[in-house]
């Protein structure tokens, strides 16, 4: 997907990772990119008004962990001032496992609360134009971190929900790919609490390895929504992008 003249939501688009892809694809100068968001921050979003005065930049306060029915309330209100959206993008995460909960309602049914939300204004099956939902999930996902077992297992909900998302596409109209970065210079892996304090140095060890910065995610999550796959589960990690293949042990048969 060219990202110029798109209409694009960005759900976290002003965090760590969301900032700097936030800056990139201002950049490639969408019509319009929305930035839902838990934070305000009004100087981010004038800093991305600045770097392309053509993009229409706007800003939403929306909390992930609300009902399908508050963020369908957003999203008409959106959808009524832009009339068509290309692309969602779902971003929203938090890193402490002592919250089981909320990290379960955030990384997780936060992702599937905003996607069902939106299939209403999509859904070929009621006249919608389809459209493209990009998740941040993890490597995580993947394969754990496995002091976080609460994150990790968050983050591979959220991979196996894009999974099916893709795989319905036919039927819905709406095509997902996963977006799954590995360790990131962000605030949210400075430190964190592991489950049960089962490693109280999860993040200095980890942060002993080798990691991106956000400008190397952002410039490969770019690449990924211009790539544009249905069904791609893409690992943006050490600054490469690379497309994983998913090893398939089980198959439902239809
Ligand atoms: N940093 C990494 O190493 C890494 C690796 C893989 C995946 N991720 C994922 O990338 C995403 C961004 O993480 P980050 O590292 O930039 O951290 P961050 O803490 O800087 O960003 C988190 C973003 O999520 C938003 N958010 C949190 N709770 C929310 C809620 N209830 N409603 C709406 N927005 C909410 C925050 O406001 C912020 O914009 C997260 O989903 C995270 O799990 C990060
Ligand atoms: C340093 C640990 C970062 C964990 C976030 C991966 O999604």
């Amino acid at each position: 997907m060219a990202i110029a003249n798109k209409n694009i939501i960005f759900v976290a688009g002003l965090g760590g990772i969301g900032l700097d892809t936030s800056r990139e694809i201002v950049k490639s100068g969408p019509k319009n990119l929305v930035i839902l968001d838990r934070i305000d921050n009004p100087a981010a979003i004038a800093e991305l008004k600045a770097i392309n005065p053509k993009v229409t930049v706007t800003f939403y306060p929306y909390d992930v962990t609300v009902s399908v029915a508050e963020s369908t309330k957003l999203l008409k209100v959106i959808f009524d001032k832009l009339k068509t959206v290309d692309l969602l993008i779902n971003g929203a995460g938090i890193l402490d496992d002592y919250q089981i909960e909320r990290t379960i309602a955030v990384n997780f049914a936060g992702t599937v609360n905003t996607t069902t939300a939106i299939m209403a204004f999509w859904d070929k099956r009621k006249g919608g134009p389809g459209g493209v939902i990009a998740n941040i999930c993890s490597v995580t996902g993947f394969n754990a971190i496995y002091q976080v077992p609460v994150y990790s297992a968050s983050k591979a909900a959220a991979l196996s929900f894009t999974n099916s998302l893709a795989k319905l596409a036919p039927i819905t109209g709406v095509t997902a790919y996963s977006i799954n970065p590995g360790i990131t210079k962000t605030t949210l892996v400075h430190k964190f609490n592991s489950w049960l304090d089962v490693e109280p140095r999860v993040a200095e060890l980890l942060l002993e390895h080798p990691t991106q910065t956000t400008l190397q995610c952002a410039q490969n999550f770019v690449k990924a929504i211009e790539a544009n796959k249905n069904g791609a589960i893409w690992k943006l990690d050490l600054g490469r992008l690379d497309a994983i293949e998913w090893t398939k042990h089980w198959d439902s048969g239809i």
